[in-house]
């Protein structure tokens, strides 16, 4: 597994600022040693689900803990009623060390960030050829926000039998990044699923992606069916209208070993947080030619050693100018 960068604060569960500077609370373990382990599915205004061995368990965290302590992919250790049957409810006493917080900044006014998805190890950034239009800005984002919490970024480009992704991959190639397109019939045949899972076996994959882009679709073919939520359809049974994802959910891969992580429709990704020189980790070839950078370089400013050392040809142009496009969509900006 390919891993952009190490989190330096990854097991710093706490997701705002501590006013008082006082080191967080989670290290302060629990005499629950006879303690199960379990992994967060879902969070939902403070009552979790978890898996322990094969049972689903509904559990609330310690007060020590945080309310918002936990979330979707962490990995806990958990007391109480473990049978997962109905009117149970057990308690997470222990929340495991990270090796990913993927994290977003709500928007620009909103100094907190939040924690999406805690152990993923890829971010599938799920786009529509068409109907949604494709946002390239948008997926700069996300892809910032992928090599910033040290995932390995997925571009899964949907609808082609509505519109072409060479264009959109014509931008994408010099990032080297993996990829997959699918269609309407390839969905309906299983092949579009089929494809998709040969880059998630063994993983657990975070999925975002704008309203409307066929994210249900596509997760409802990778999970098993008695997992699937309803998508966009309106039901001709009930009439009732589409479903909107509100929380992140964890859902097993089918047919393969591995999680698809479900999160709710995106219209931004906040980028507060992000640190461009975790950014640059994404960059391996570009990493040699910034020992001559500032202190703290943005590596998007005029001493910047990276031109000079590109124009001496130890790395291609090309990938100078992606890295910059993506340091770039920080600022946000109109329609982000
Ligand atoms: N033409 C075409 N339509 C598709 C494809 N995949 C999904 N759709 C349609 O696109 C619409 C939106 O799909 P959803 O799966 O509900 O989209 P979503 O991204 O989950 O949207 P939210 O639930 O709002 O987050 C539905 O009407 C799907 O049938 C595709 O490959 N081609
Ligand atoms: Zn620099």
């Amino acid at each position: 597994m390919r891993r952009y960068g190490k989190n330096p604060d990854e097991d710093d569960i706490r997701t705002r600022p501590n006013p008082k500077g006082n080191r967080p609370r989670t290290n302060i373990r629990p005499k629950h040693e006879d303690a199960s382990e379990g992994m967060v599915l879902t969070v939902d205004r403070g009552r979790l689900t978890c898996l322990v061995e094969d049972r689903v368990v509904l559990a609330m965290t310690a007060r020590e803990l945080g309310r918002k302590a936990a979330v979707v992919g962490d990995r806990v250790d958990i007391v109480g009623d473990l049978s997962g049957k109905k009117d149970t409810l057990a308690r997470i006493v222990r929340i495991g060390k990270r090796t990913s917080v993927l994290r977003r900044t709500a928007d620009d006014d909103d100094p907190y960030e939040r924690v999406v998805v805690a152990n993923a190890d890829q971010l599938a950034i799920v786009t529509a050829l068409a109907d949604p239009e494709p946002r390239p800005r948008l997926i700069d984002r996300c892809l910032v926000a992928a090599f910033d919490a040290g995932l390995e970024p997925l571009l899964v480009l949907t609808k082609s039998d509505l519109a072409s992704a060479d264009e959109l991959l014509e931008t994408y190639q010099d990032l080297g990044i993996h990829y997959v397109v699918t269609r309407r019939d390839e969905l309906e045949s299983g092949f579009a699923a089929d494809r998709v899972r040969e880059y998630l076996e063994g993983k657990a994959t975070a999925f975002v992606g704008h309203s409307g882009v066929g994210k249900t679709t596509l997760v409802n073919a990778l999970v098993p069916e008695d997992r699937h939520r309803s998508t966009g359809l309106v039901n001709a049974v009930t009439g009732r209208g589409r479903h909107t994802t509100t929380s992140a959910l964890a859902l097993p891969l089918a047919k393969a070993d591995g999680w698809v992580i479900d999160t709710p429709g995106i219209r931004s990704f906040g980028l507060h947080h992000v640190d461009p020189s975790r950014v640059i980790l994404a960059f391996p070839d570009l990493v040699p030619g910034t020992e001559g950078c500032p202190r703290a370089c943005s590596h998007d400013e005029p001493d910047c050693a990276l031109d000079a050392w590109v124009a001496e040809g130890h790395a291609s142009p090309a990938r100078l100018y992606s890295l910059r496009r993506l340091l770039a969509t920080r600022e946000r900006r109109e329609g982000d």
